[in-house]
């Protein structure tokens, strides 16, 4: 599974985004080191403030529906929309991001003009509070 192929993934994933309100949709794509490829888009709610963007999807989806360790272990994700420059993932996102995937994991934002940003967690939410911090020694 290739760059191009995740980014591809995602972007099917995000004709399936249930966003009636915003109507933007956003697509994400996880690889784990199994070998899986989650798919992930958002879902909105009557109730704004509950939308889930399609990155959080994803890997609540990948660590709700598999076991095992190499299906927990996420080595890339992409992450598609409808956007003018490659869709920045939300705050939330990012933080979640930090919680469940490694600092240097590859991160592929792009959108339906095809341009690609590769960037990676760590650039996304430098600095990120982690459990580290919750160590009082
Ligand atoms: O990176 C992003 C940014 C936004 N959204 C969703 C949340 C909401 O449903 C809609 C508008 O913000 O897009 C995502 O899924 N991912
Ligand atoms: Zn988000």
């Amino acid at each position: 599974m290739n760059k191009e192929e995740l980014i591809e993934q995602a972007k099917q994933a995000r004709l399936r985004a249930y966003a009636p309100y915003s109507k933007f949709q956003v697509g994400a794509a996880l690889l784990t080191a199994s070998g899986r490829v989650i798919q992930g888009f958002n879902i909105e709610n009557a109730a704004y403030s509950m939308c889930n963007c399609a990155e959080r999807t994803a890997i609540f989806s990948a660590l709700s529906q598999y076991t095992s360790s190499e299906d927990h272990a996420f080595v890339a994700v992409a992450v598609v929309a409808d956007t003018d420059r490659p869709v920045p993932p939300c705050g939330a996102c990012r933080q979640v991001l930090a919680e469940f995937c490694d600092p240097q994991m590859p991160v592929y934002l792009s959108n339906l003009k095809g341009m690609i940003e590769e960037t990676s967690v760590s650039q996304l939410i430098p600095g990120a509070f982690t459990k580290h911090d919750l160590d009082k020694q």
